[in-house]
């Protein structure tokens, strides 16, 4: 037992159960429920994934040892490892990884989404599990801390996630105490899952207010055993962004100006909150050179970029569910921790992603889609209105209920034929996540359509005329003119559509590697 283990177990009892890792694979077994901690790849369990991934292999017990597993948002590398061994049975909700898209999208692994602040409490209520037959739920929460506390409470690290909840309705918890991540105690607010008619309101007024208790309450009881973990989180490094991200980000920062300037907001803005992936990234990095001062931030994930905004002082507080910092990132904000760490506050995603608290505080939501349709539809999940990528993870529960629902998106995507590539900007949205009732602006680098109180033909002059690749406009405006004709004729010119070519840049796109679609089809 190391010395820092030590320190960081402050309830002896727990001590007596650590436990070589390889001891507690004969309790796993096949068709098992299982809770990861973790979101968006920091803060997930790394040792008994590994140990039972390992035994996996050895054994060749490739689709033998197979789980359902539950996972705030996306873990680190480890469930990659379980998607390619064939250790996943069934899987919810937002994941990251090749492998794991892969077999989801072959079948192997049976996967559904749904809004990450209503996974948590779906999943206490029983909804995810009905068909077990022992009155169970979670069979096991394997939960990373990094300390525990005198009365056996948990104190997580860079994510909180749906960890509460898993731990509220598992049978037994594994805990991974993390020596090598520095103890994060006091960043946390938690409040505990309770169900209705007893619920109260989450009293937040203000991003930096707290009013839950600073780590995980546990029944010790329920307590198998500890490991020590001395694997710190891996998040790729962030592509570094280019003309057609600080394009977007301009963009988006002058509206934001002129919003301010028009008195719709505040001079400090308010409460942002930012997707993840590049653009995102981005995004915020073209905050920190726009010189607003006093930002606020209520968000689902912090990356990198907000390192840069506390850095030079236009940030002044940020709550989330997840600090997900590169390892540079992580470097960075562990040489200045003392000051950061009163600075963050993380919260269970049933929290920052509530719908009542984004709508109470006007919060300000930008997010990456696949692609948007002319009148303001959004696909955030399928390609080609199949092919799953990451899920939907928090962006509707922000969309939905933002004071300012923005989404951000170059204007076309790297297509391997197509020089221009995949236009962002289509006739109908082949999967829709945010509806045109959702979303008030829409930025690529070629312009910003701000589609608040337009009409949907009006939004589709604004989108294709703003946003759409200068190669793609004459087509989707070709689109529109003869939807509009056609519906006309119809009597049904309010959204007008060709149904039979709503989706030929998609069918285009699969047939020929391009959205460039050279004749509609007749119309009847
Ligand atoms: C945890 C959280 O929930 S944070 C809150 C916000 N969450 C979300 O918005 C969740 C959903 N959003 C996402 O997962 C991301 O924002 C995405 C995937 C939609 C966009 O992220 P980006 O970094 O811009 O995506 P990227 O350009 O890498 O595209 C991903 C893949 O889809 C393909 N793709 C994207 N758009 C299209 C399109 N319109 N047509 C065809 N293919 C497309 C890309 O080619 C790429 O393919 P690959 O996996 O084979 O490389």
């Amino acid at each position: 037992m190391s010395q820092l283990l030590k320190q960081r177990v402050r309830y002896a009892p727990y001590l007596k159960k650590l436990r070589d890792p390889k001891e507690l694979i004969p309790y796993f077994k096949n068709d098992q429920y299982i809770g990861w901690s973790g979101f968006t790849g920091v803060g997930a369990p790394k040792v008994i994934p590994e140990t039972l991934a390992n035994h996996v292999q050895e054994n060749n017990l490739q689709g033998k040892l197979r789980f359902n597993l539950f996972v705030g948002a996306s873990a680190g590398p480890e469930e990659c490892v379980w998607a390619d061994l064939n250790m996943i049975k069934r899987r919810s909700p937002h994941q990251v990884g090749k492998p794991i898209a892969k077999n989801i999208n072959n079948g192997n692994i049976a996967f559904f989404d749904k809004h990450l602040s209503m996974f948590p409490q779906d999943l206490t209520y029983g909804f995810y599990t009905k068909q077990r037959t022992d009155g169970k739920i979670l069979d096991f929460t394997i939960i990373e801390a990094t300390a525990i506390k005198e009365d056996g409470s948990i104190v997580p690290g860079p994510s909180v996630g749906a960890s509460p909840e898993f731990i509220s309705v598992s049978d037994k918890v594994i805990i991974e105490v993390n020596t090598a991540t520095p103890s994060m105690e006091g960043m946390h607010d938690i409040d505990m899952p309770v169900n209705p008619p007893f619920r109260k309101p989450y009293p937040y007024l203000k991003v930096d207010d707290r009013c839950g208790v600073d780590s995980i309450p546990v029944d010790p009881e329920k307590v198998l055993a500890i490991v020590e973990s001395t694997t710190m989180d891996k998040v790729p490094p962030n592509t570094p962004s280019d003309s057609v991200s600080k394009a977007i980000a301009g963009n988006l920062v002058d509206f934001l100006k002129n919003e301010v300037k028009q008195g719709r907001l505040p001079e400090n803005l308010l409460p942002l909150q930012s997707g993840i992936g590049n653009i995102a990234n981005a995004v915020i990095e073209g905050l920190t050179d726009a010189n607003f001062k006093h930002l606020n931030v209520w968000t689902e994930v912090l990356q990198d970029s907000f390192l840069d905004l506390f850095a030079n002082g236009s940030l002044d507080f940020a709550t989330a569910t997840s600090i997900r910092l590169t390892e540079d990132g992580f470097k960075r904000a562990f040489e200045n921790w003392e000051d950061l760490k009163h600075k963050i506050c993380l919260r269970s995603q049933v929290v920052s992603n509530n719908p009542e608290m984004i709508r109470r505080l006007g919060v300000i939501a930008m997010n990456t889609p696949v692609e948007a349709d002319i009148y303001g539809h959004a696909n955030s999940t399928h390609v080609n209105g199949s092919r799953m990528l990451n899920g939907l993870g928090g962006s509707a529960d922000f969309l939905r209920n933002a004071k300012l629902s923005i989404m951000h998106t170059p204007s076309a995507r790297p297509s391997k034929i197509d020089k221009t590539g995949i236009s962002t900007i289509v006739p109908f949205a082949s999967h829709v996540d945010q509806t045109e009732h959702d979303l008030d602006v829409l930025v690529t680098d070629q312009g910003l359509a701000d589609l608040r109180g337009l009409d949907p033909r009006e939004r589709a002059n604004e989108i294709i005329s703003k946003c759409a690749h200068p190669d793609y406009k004459d087509l989707l405006f070709d689109y529109l003119h003869r939807a509009e004709h056609y519906a006309k004729k119809m009597g049904t010119l309010h959204e007008p559509h060709m149904l039979q070519n709503a989706l030929k840049f998609h069918t285009n796109l699969i047939q020929k590697g391009t959205m460039k679609v050279d004749s509609w089809d007749p119309l009847d």
